[in-house]
């Protein structure tokens, strides 16, 4: 499994996002290849439309000049004549909640790719974060069905893609059959006979498999890129065959099929601009800490947080917690500790379940912090209870270093019942004077889904008088952020405050 360092915004929310279900839509709205259903689509699948989504966004890549890729681009380029359908604007709305401040909308488009190829029964495609979001229009360099050979093999060329990958990555991208196709509505001049569902598909079986190739060469296919009545728009036929069906026969076994289109739809999502570096692969932690939130609690600090570990059948596990204070010696010398008060499962993704994670335990904790005193870093001890040496987790041996214990968010001050909107943060050291905003991500619009920023003002909360030590600041936010980092400058210095969420276990 993948190391983490905490803490990690990005890969925090990455991690969480591709092995939990509750923390992406894009985990959980292709499951099983459904369909979208809806008055327009009947039969067209929620995965088939994220792929075309992911490959249209990628389509205007440079590898040149090293513009363009996955890049959500796409969200301005609804208006390109090749983006034609409602597959585009629906797929965006689907993630609309995802990105924040730390994960753009390219990366949760590209969990939406590896996603639906493993819902609808297709290989692993590993996932790597740390695309950025482009802020305007790319090319019209999508490829078009009307196109020649020569231009489709140009547009490939300049995506990063030879020929022969040109025909794999088509042939995967058209794979998923009867689950997928051309519209009548959209194109008119492409589909000219009557189809029943509106809609004719590349193959004739649902979910990812080659079918797409095998009908293609046993000339079962009715593939109306291939065979339809419209010559001109036979785009797949052109390409499938412009090496006398060398890649296509290759592709015949499935093994081949599933290995190739993991490797090229793995490297069309890779496919980003030179300026962005993505970060490594990531698999699921071992041992993640999660959630921590730090705030003044009726005479003490309380301290949330959760230990995740990934579940092991048979063992039921205990975890202590220890901590250092941050000042004086209240805390022996081991440290001061506690139990974990709650223990919980928490379902694994279906990409988790392939990697063979059954579920996660949450051992979360409310531990009292001496106020005077505080805290400065902490550790875990897990007991296996199955005879084996107790072992510790301690952020790979860095401990979890808690840096300021100035700025805080207070989840029990603030309000956010009504789907809202009052944020409050604790301040230490009501002599000071303090200038706090929030930089938060909100949900795009209906219309360009797109995550926008918002800053606003903290003031002296005047329903909440000093305590312990604190003073708090409130701001209203206009609506619900997706997720908030807090800045303030405070005597002087600045500090940072990541809230990824608004409550906790425990608080
Ligand atoms: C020369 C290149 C290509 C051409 C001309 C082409 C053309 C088309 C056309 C006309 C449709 C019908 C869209 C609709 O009616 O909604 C379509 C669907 C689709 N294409 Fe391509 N395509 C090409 C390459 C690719 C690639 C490289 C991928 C991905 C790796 C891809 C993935 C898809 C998917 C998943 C659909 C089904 C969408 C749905 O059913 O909602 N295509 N393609």
């Amino acid at each position: 499994a993948a190391v983490f360092n905490w803490p990690d915004p990005r890969l925090d929310t990455l991690d969480d996002q591709l092995y939990r279900p509750f923390f992406s839509a894009a985990s959980r709205l292709a499951l099983n290849c459904t369909a979208r259903g809806g008055l327009t689509d009947t039969n067209a699948t929620v995965a088939a439309q994220w792929l075309r989504l992911a490959y249209h966004d990628v389509a205007t890549h440079n590898s040149t000049t090293g513009t363009g890729g996955l890049d959500a681009s796409i969200a301005y380029e609804f208006n390109h004549l090749q983006n034609v359908g409602v597959g585009m604007l629906e797929s965006l709305l689907d993630f609309a909640t995802a990105p924040n401040e730390y994960v753009s909308m390219a990366d949760v488009i590209a969990q939406g790719v590896i996603h639906a190829v493993i819902d609808c029964g297709g290989p692993i495609i590993p996932y790597r974060g740390g695309r950025v979001d482009a802020t305007e229009a790319g090319p019209e360099t999508v490829p078009e069905p009307q196109q020649d050979l020569a231009s489709h093999i140009a547009s490939f060329q300049a995506q990063g893609f030879n020929q022969t990958e040109m025909i794999t990555l088509v042939a995967c991208g058209h794979s998923l059959g009867e689950s997928s196709g051309v519209r009548k509505v959209d194109f008119p001049l492409i589909v000219t006979e009557n189809a029943s569902t509106g809609i004719q598909n590349f193959a004739s079986t649902l979910g990812f498999d080659n079918t797409v190739v095998t009908e293609y060469l046993d000339s079962t296919t009715d593939n109306v890129l291939v065979v339809g009545t419209n010559i001109s728009t036979r785009s797949d036929l052109r390409i499938f065959s412009s090496d006398a069906n060398v890649t296509m026969q290759r592709l015949a076994s499935p093994d081949t099929f599933n290995e190739v289109c993991a490797d090229l739809i793995g490297r069309m999502i890779d496919t980003v601009p030179s300026t962005v570096t993505l970060t490594d692969v990531i698999e699921p932690f071992d041992f993640k800490v999660w959630n921590t939130m730090l705030f003044p609690r009726g005479g003490s600090l309380a301290f949330l947080a959760t230990l995740r570990i990934i579940t092991a059948p048979g063992l039921s596990r205990t975890v202590t917690m220890f901590w250092t204070s941050r000042t004086g010696t209240f805390c022996p010398a081991g440290g001061c500790s506690a139990q974990a008060f709650e223990v919980t499962t928490s379902d694994s993704t279906l990409l988790g379940q392939l990697k063979g994670i059954p579920s996660f335990d949450l051992h979360s904790f409310n531990p009292s912090i001496d106020l005077a005193t505080s805290i400065s870093s902490f550790w875990f001890e897990v007991n296996n209870n199955d005879g084996s040496t107790p072992f510790i987790v301690d952020n790979n041996g860095a401990n979890y270093i808690i840096e300021q214990d100035v700025l805080l968010f207070d989840p029990r001050r603030s309000n956010f019942s009504t789907g809202g909107t009052t944020m409050v943060v604790g301040v230490k050291d009501s002599s000071t004077n303090a200038n706090v905003t929030a930089l938060s991500t909100l949900t795009g619009s209906t219309t360009l889904p797109l995550p926008s920023r918002d800053t606003v003002v903290f003031e002296v909360d005047a329903t909440n008088p000093p305590a312990d030590g604190y003073t708090f600041y409130a701001a209203t936010l206009s609506r619900k952020a997706i997720s908030n980092s807090i800045h303030a400058t405070i005597n002087g210095t600045a500090y940072s405050l990541w809230v990824p969420f608004t409550s906790a276990a425990g608080a």
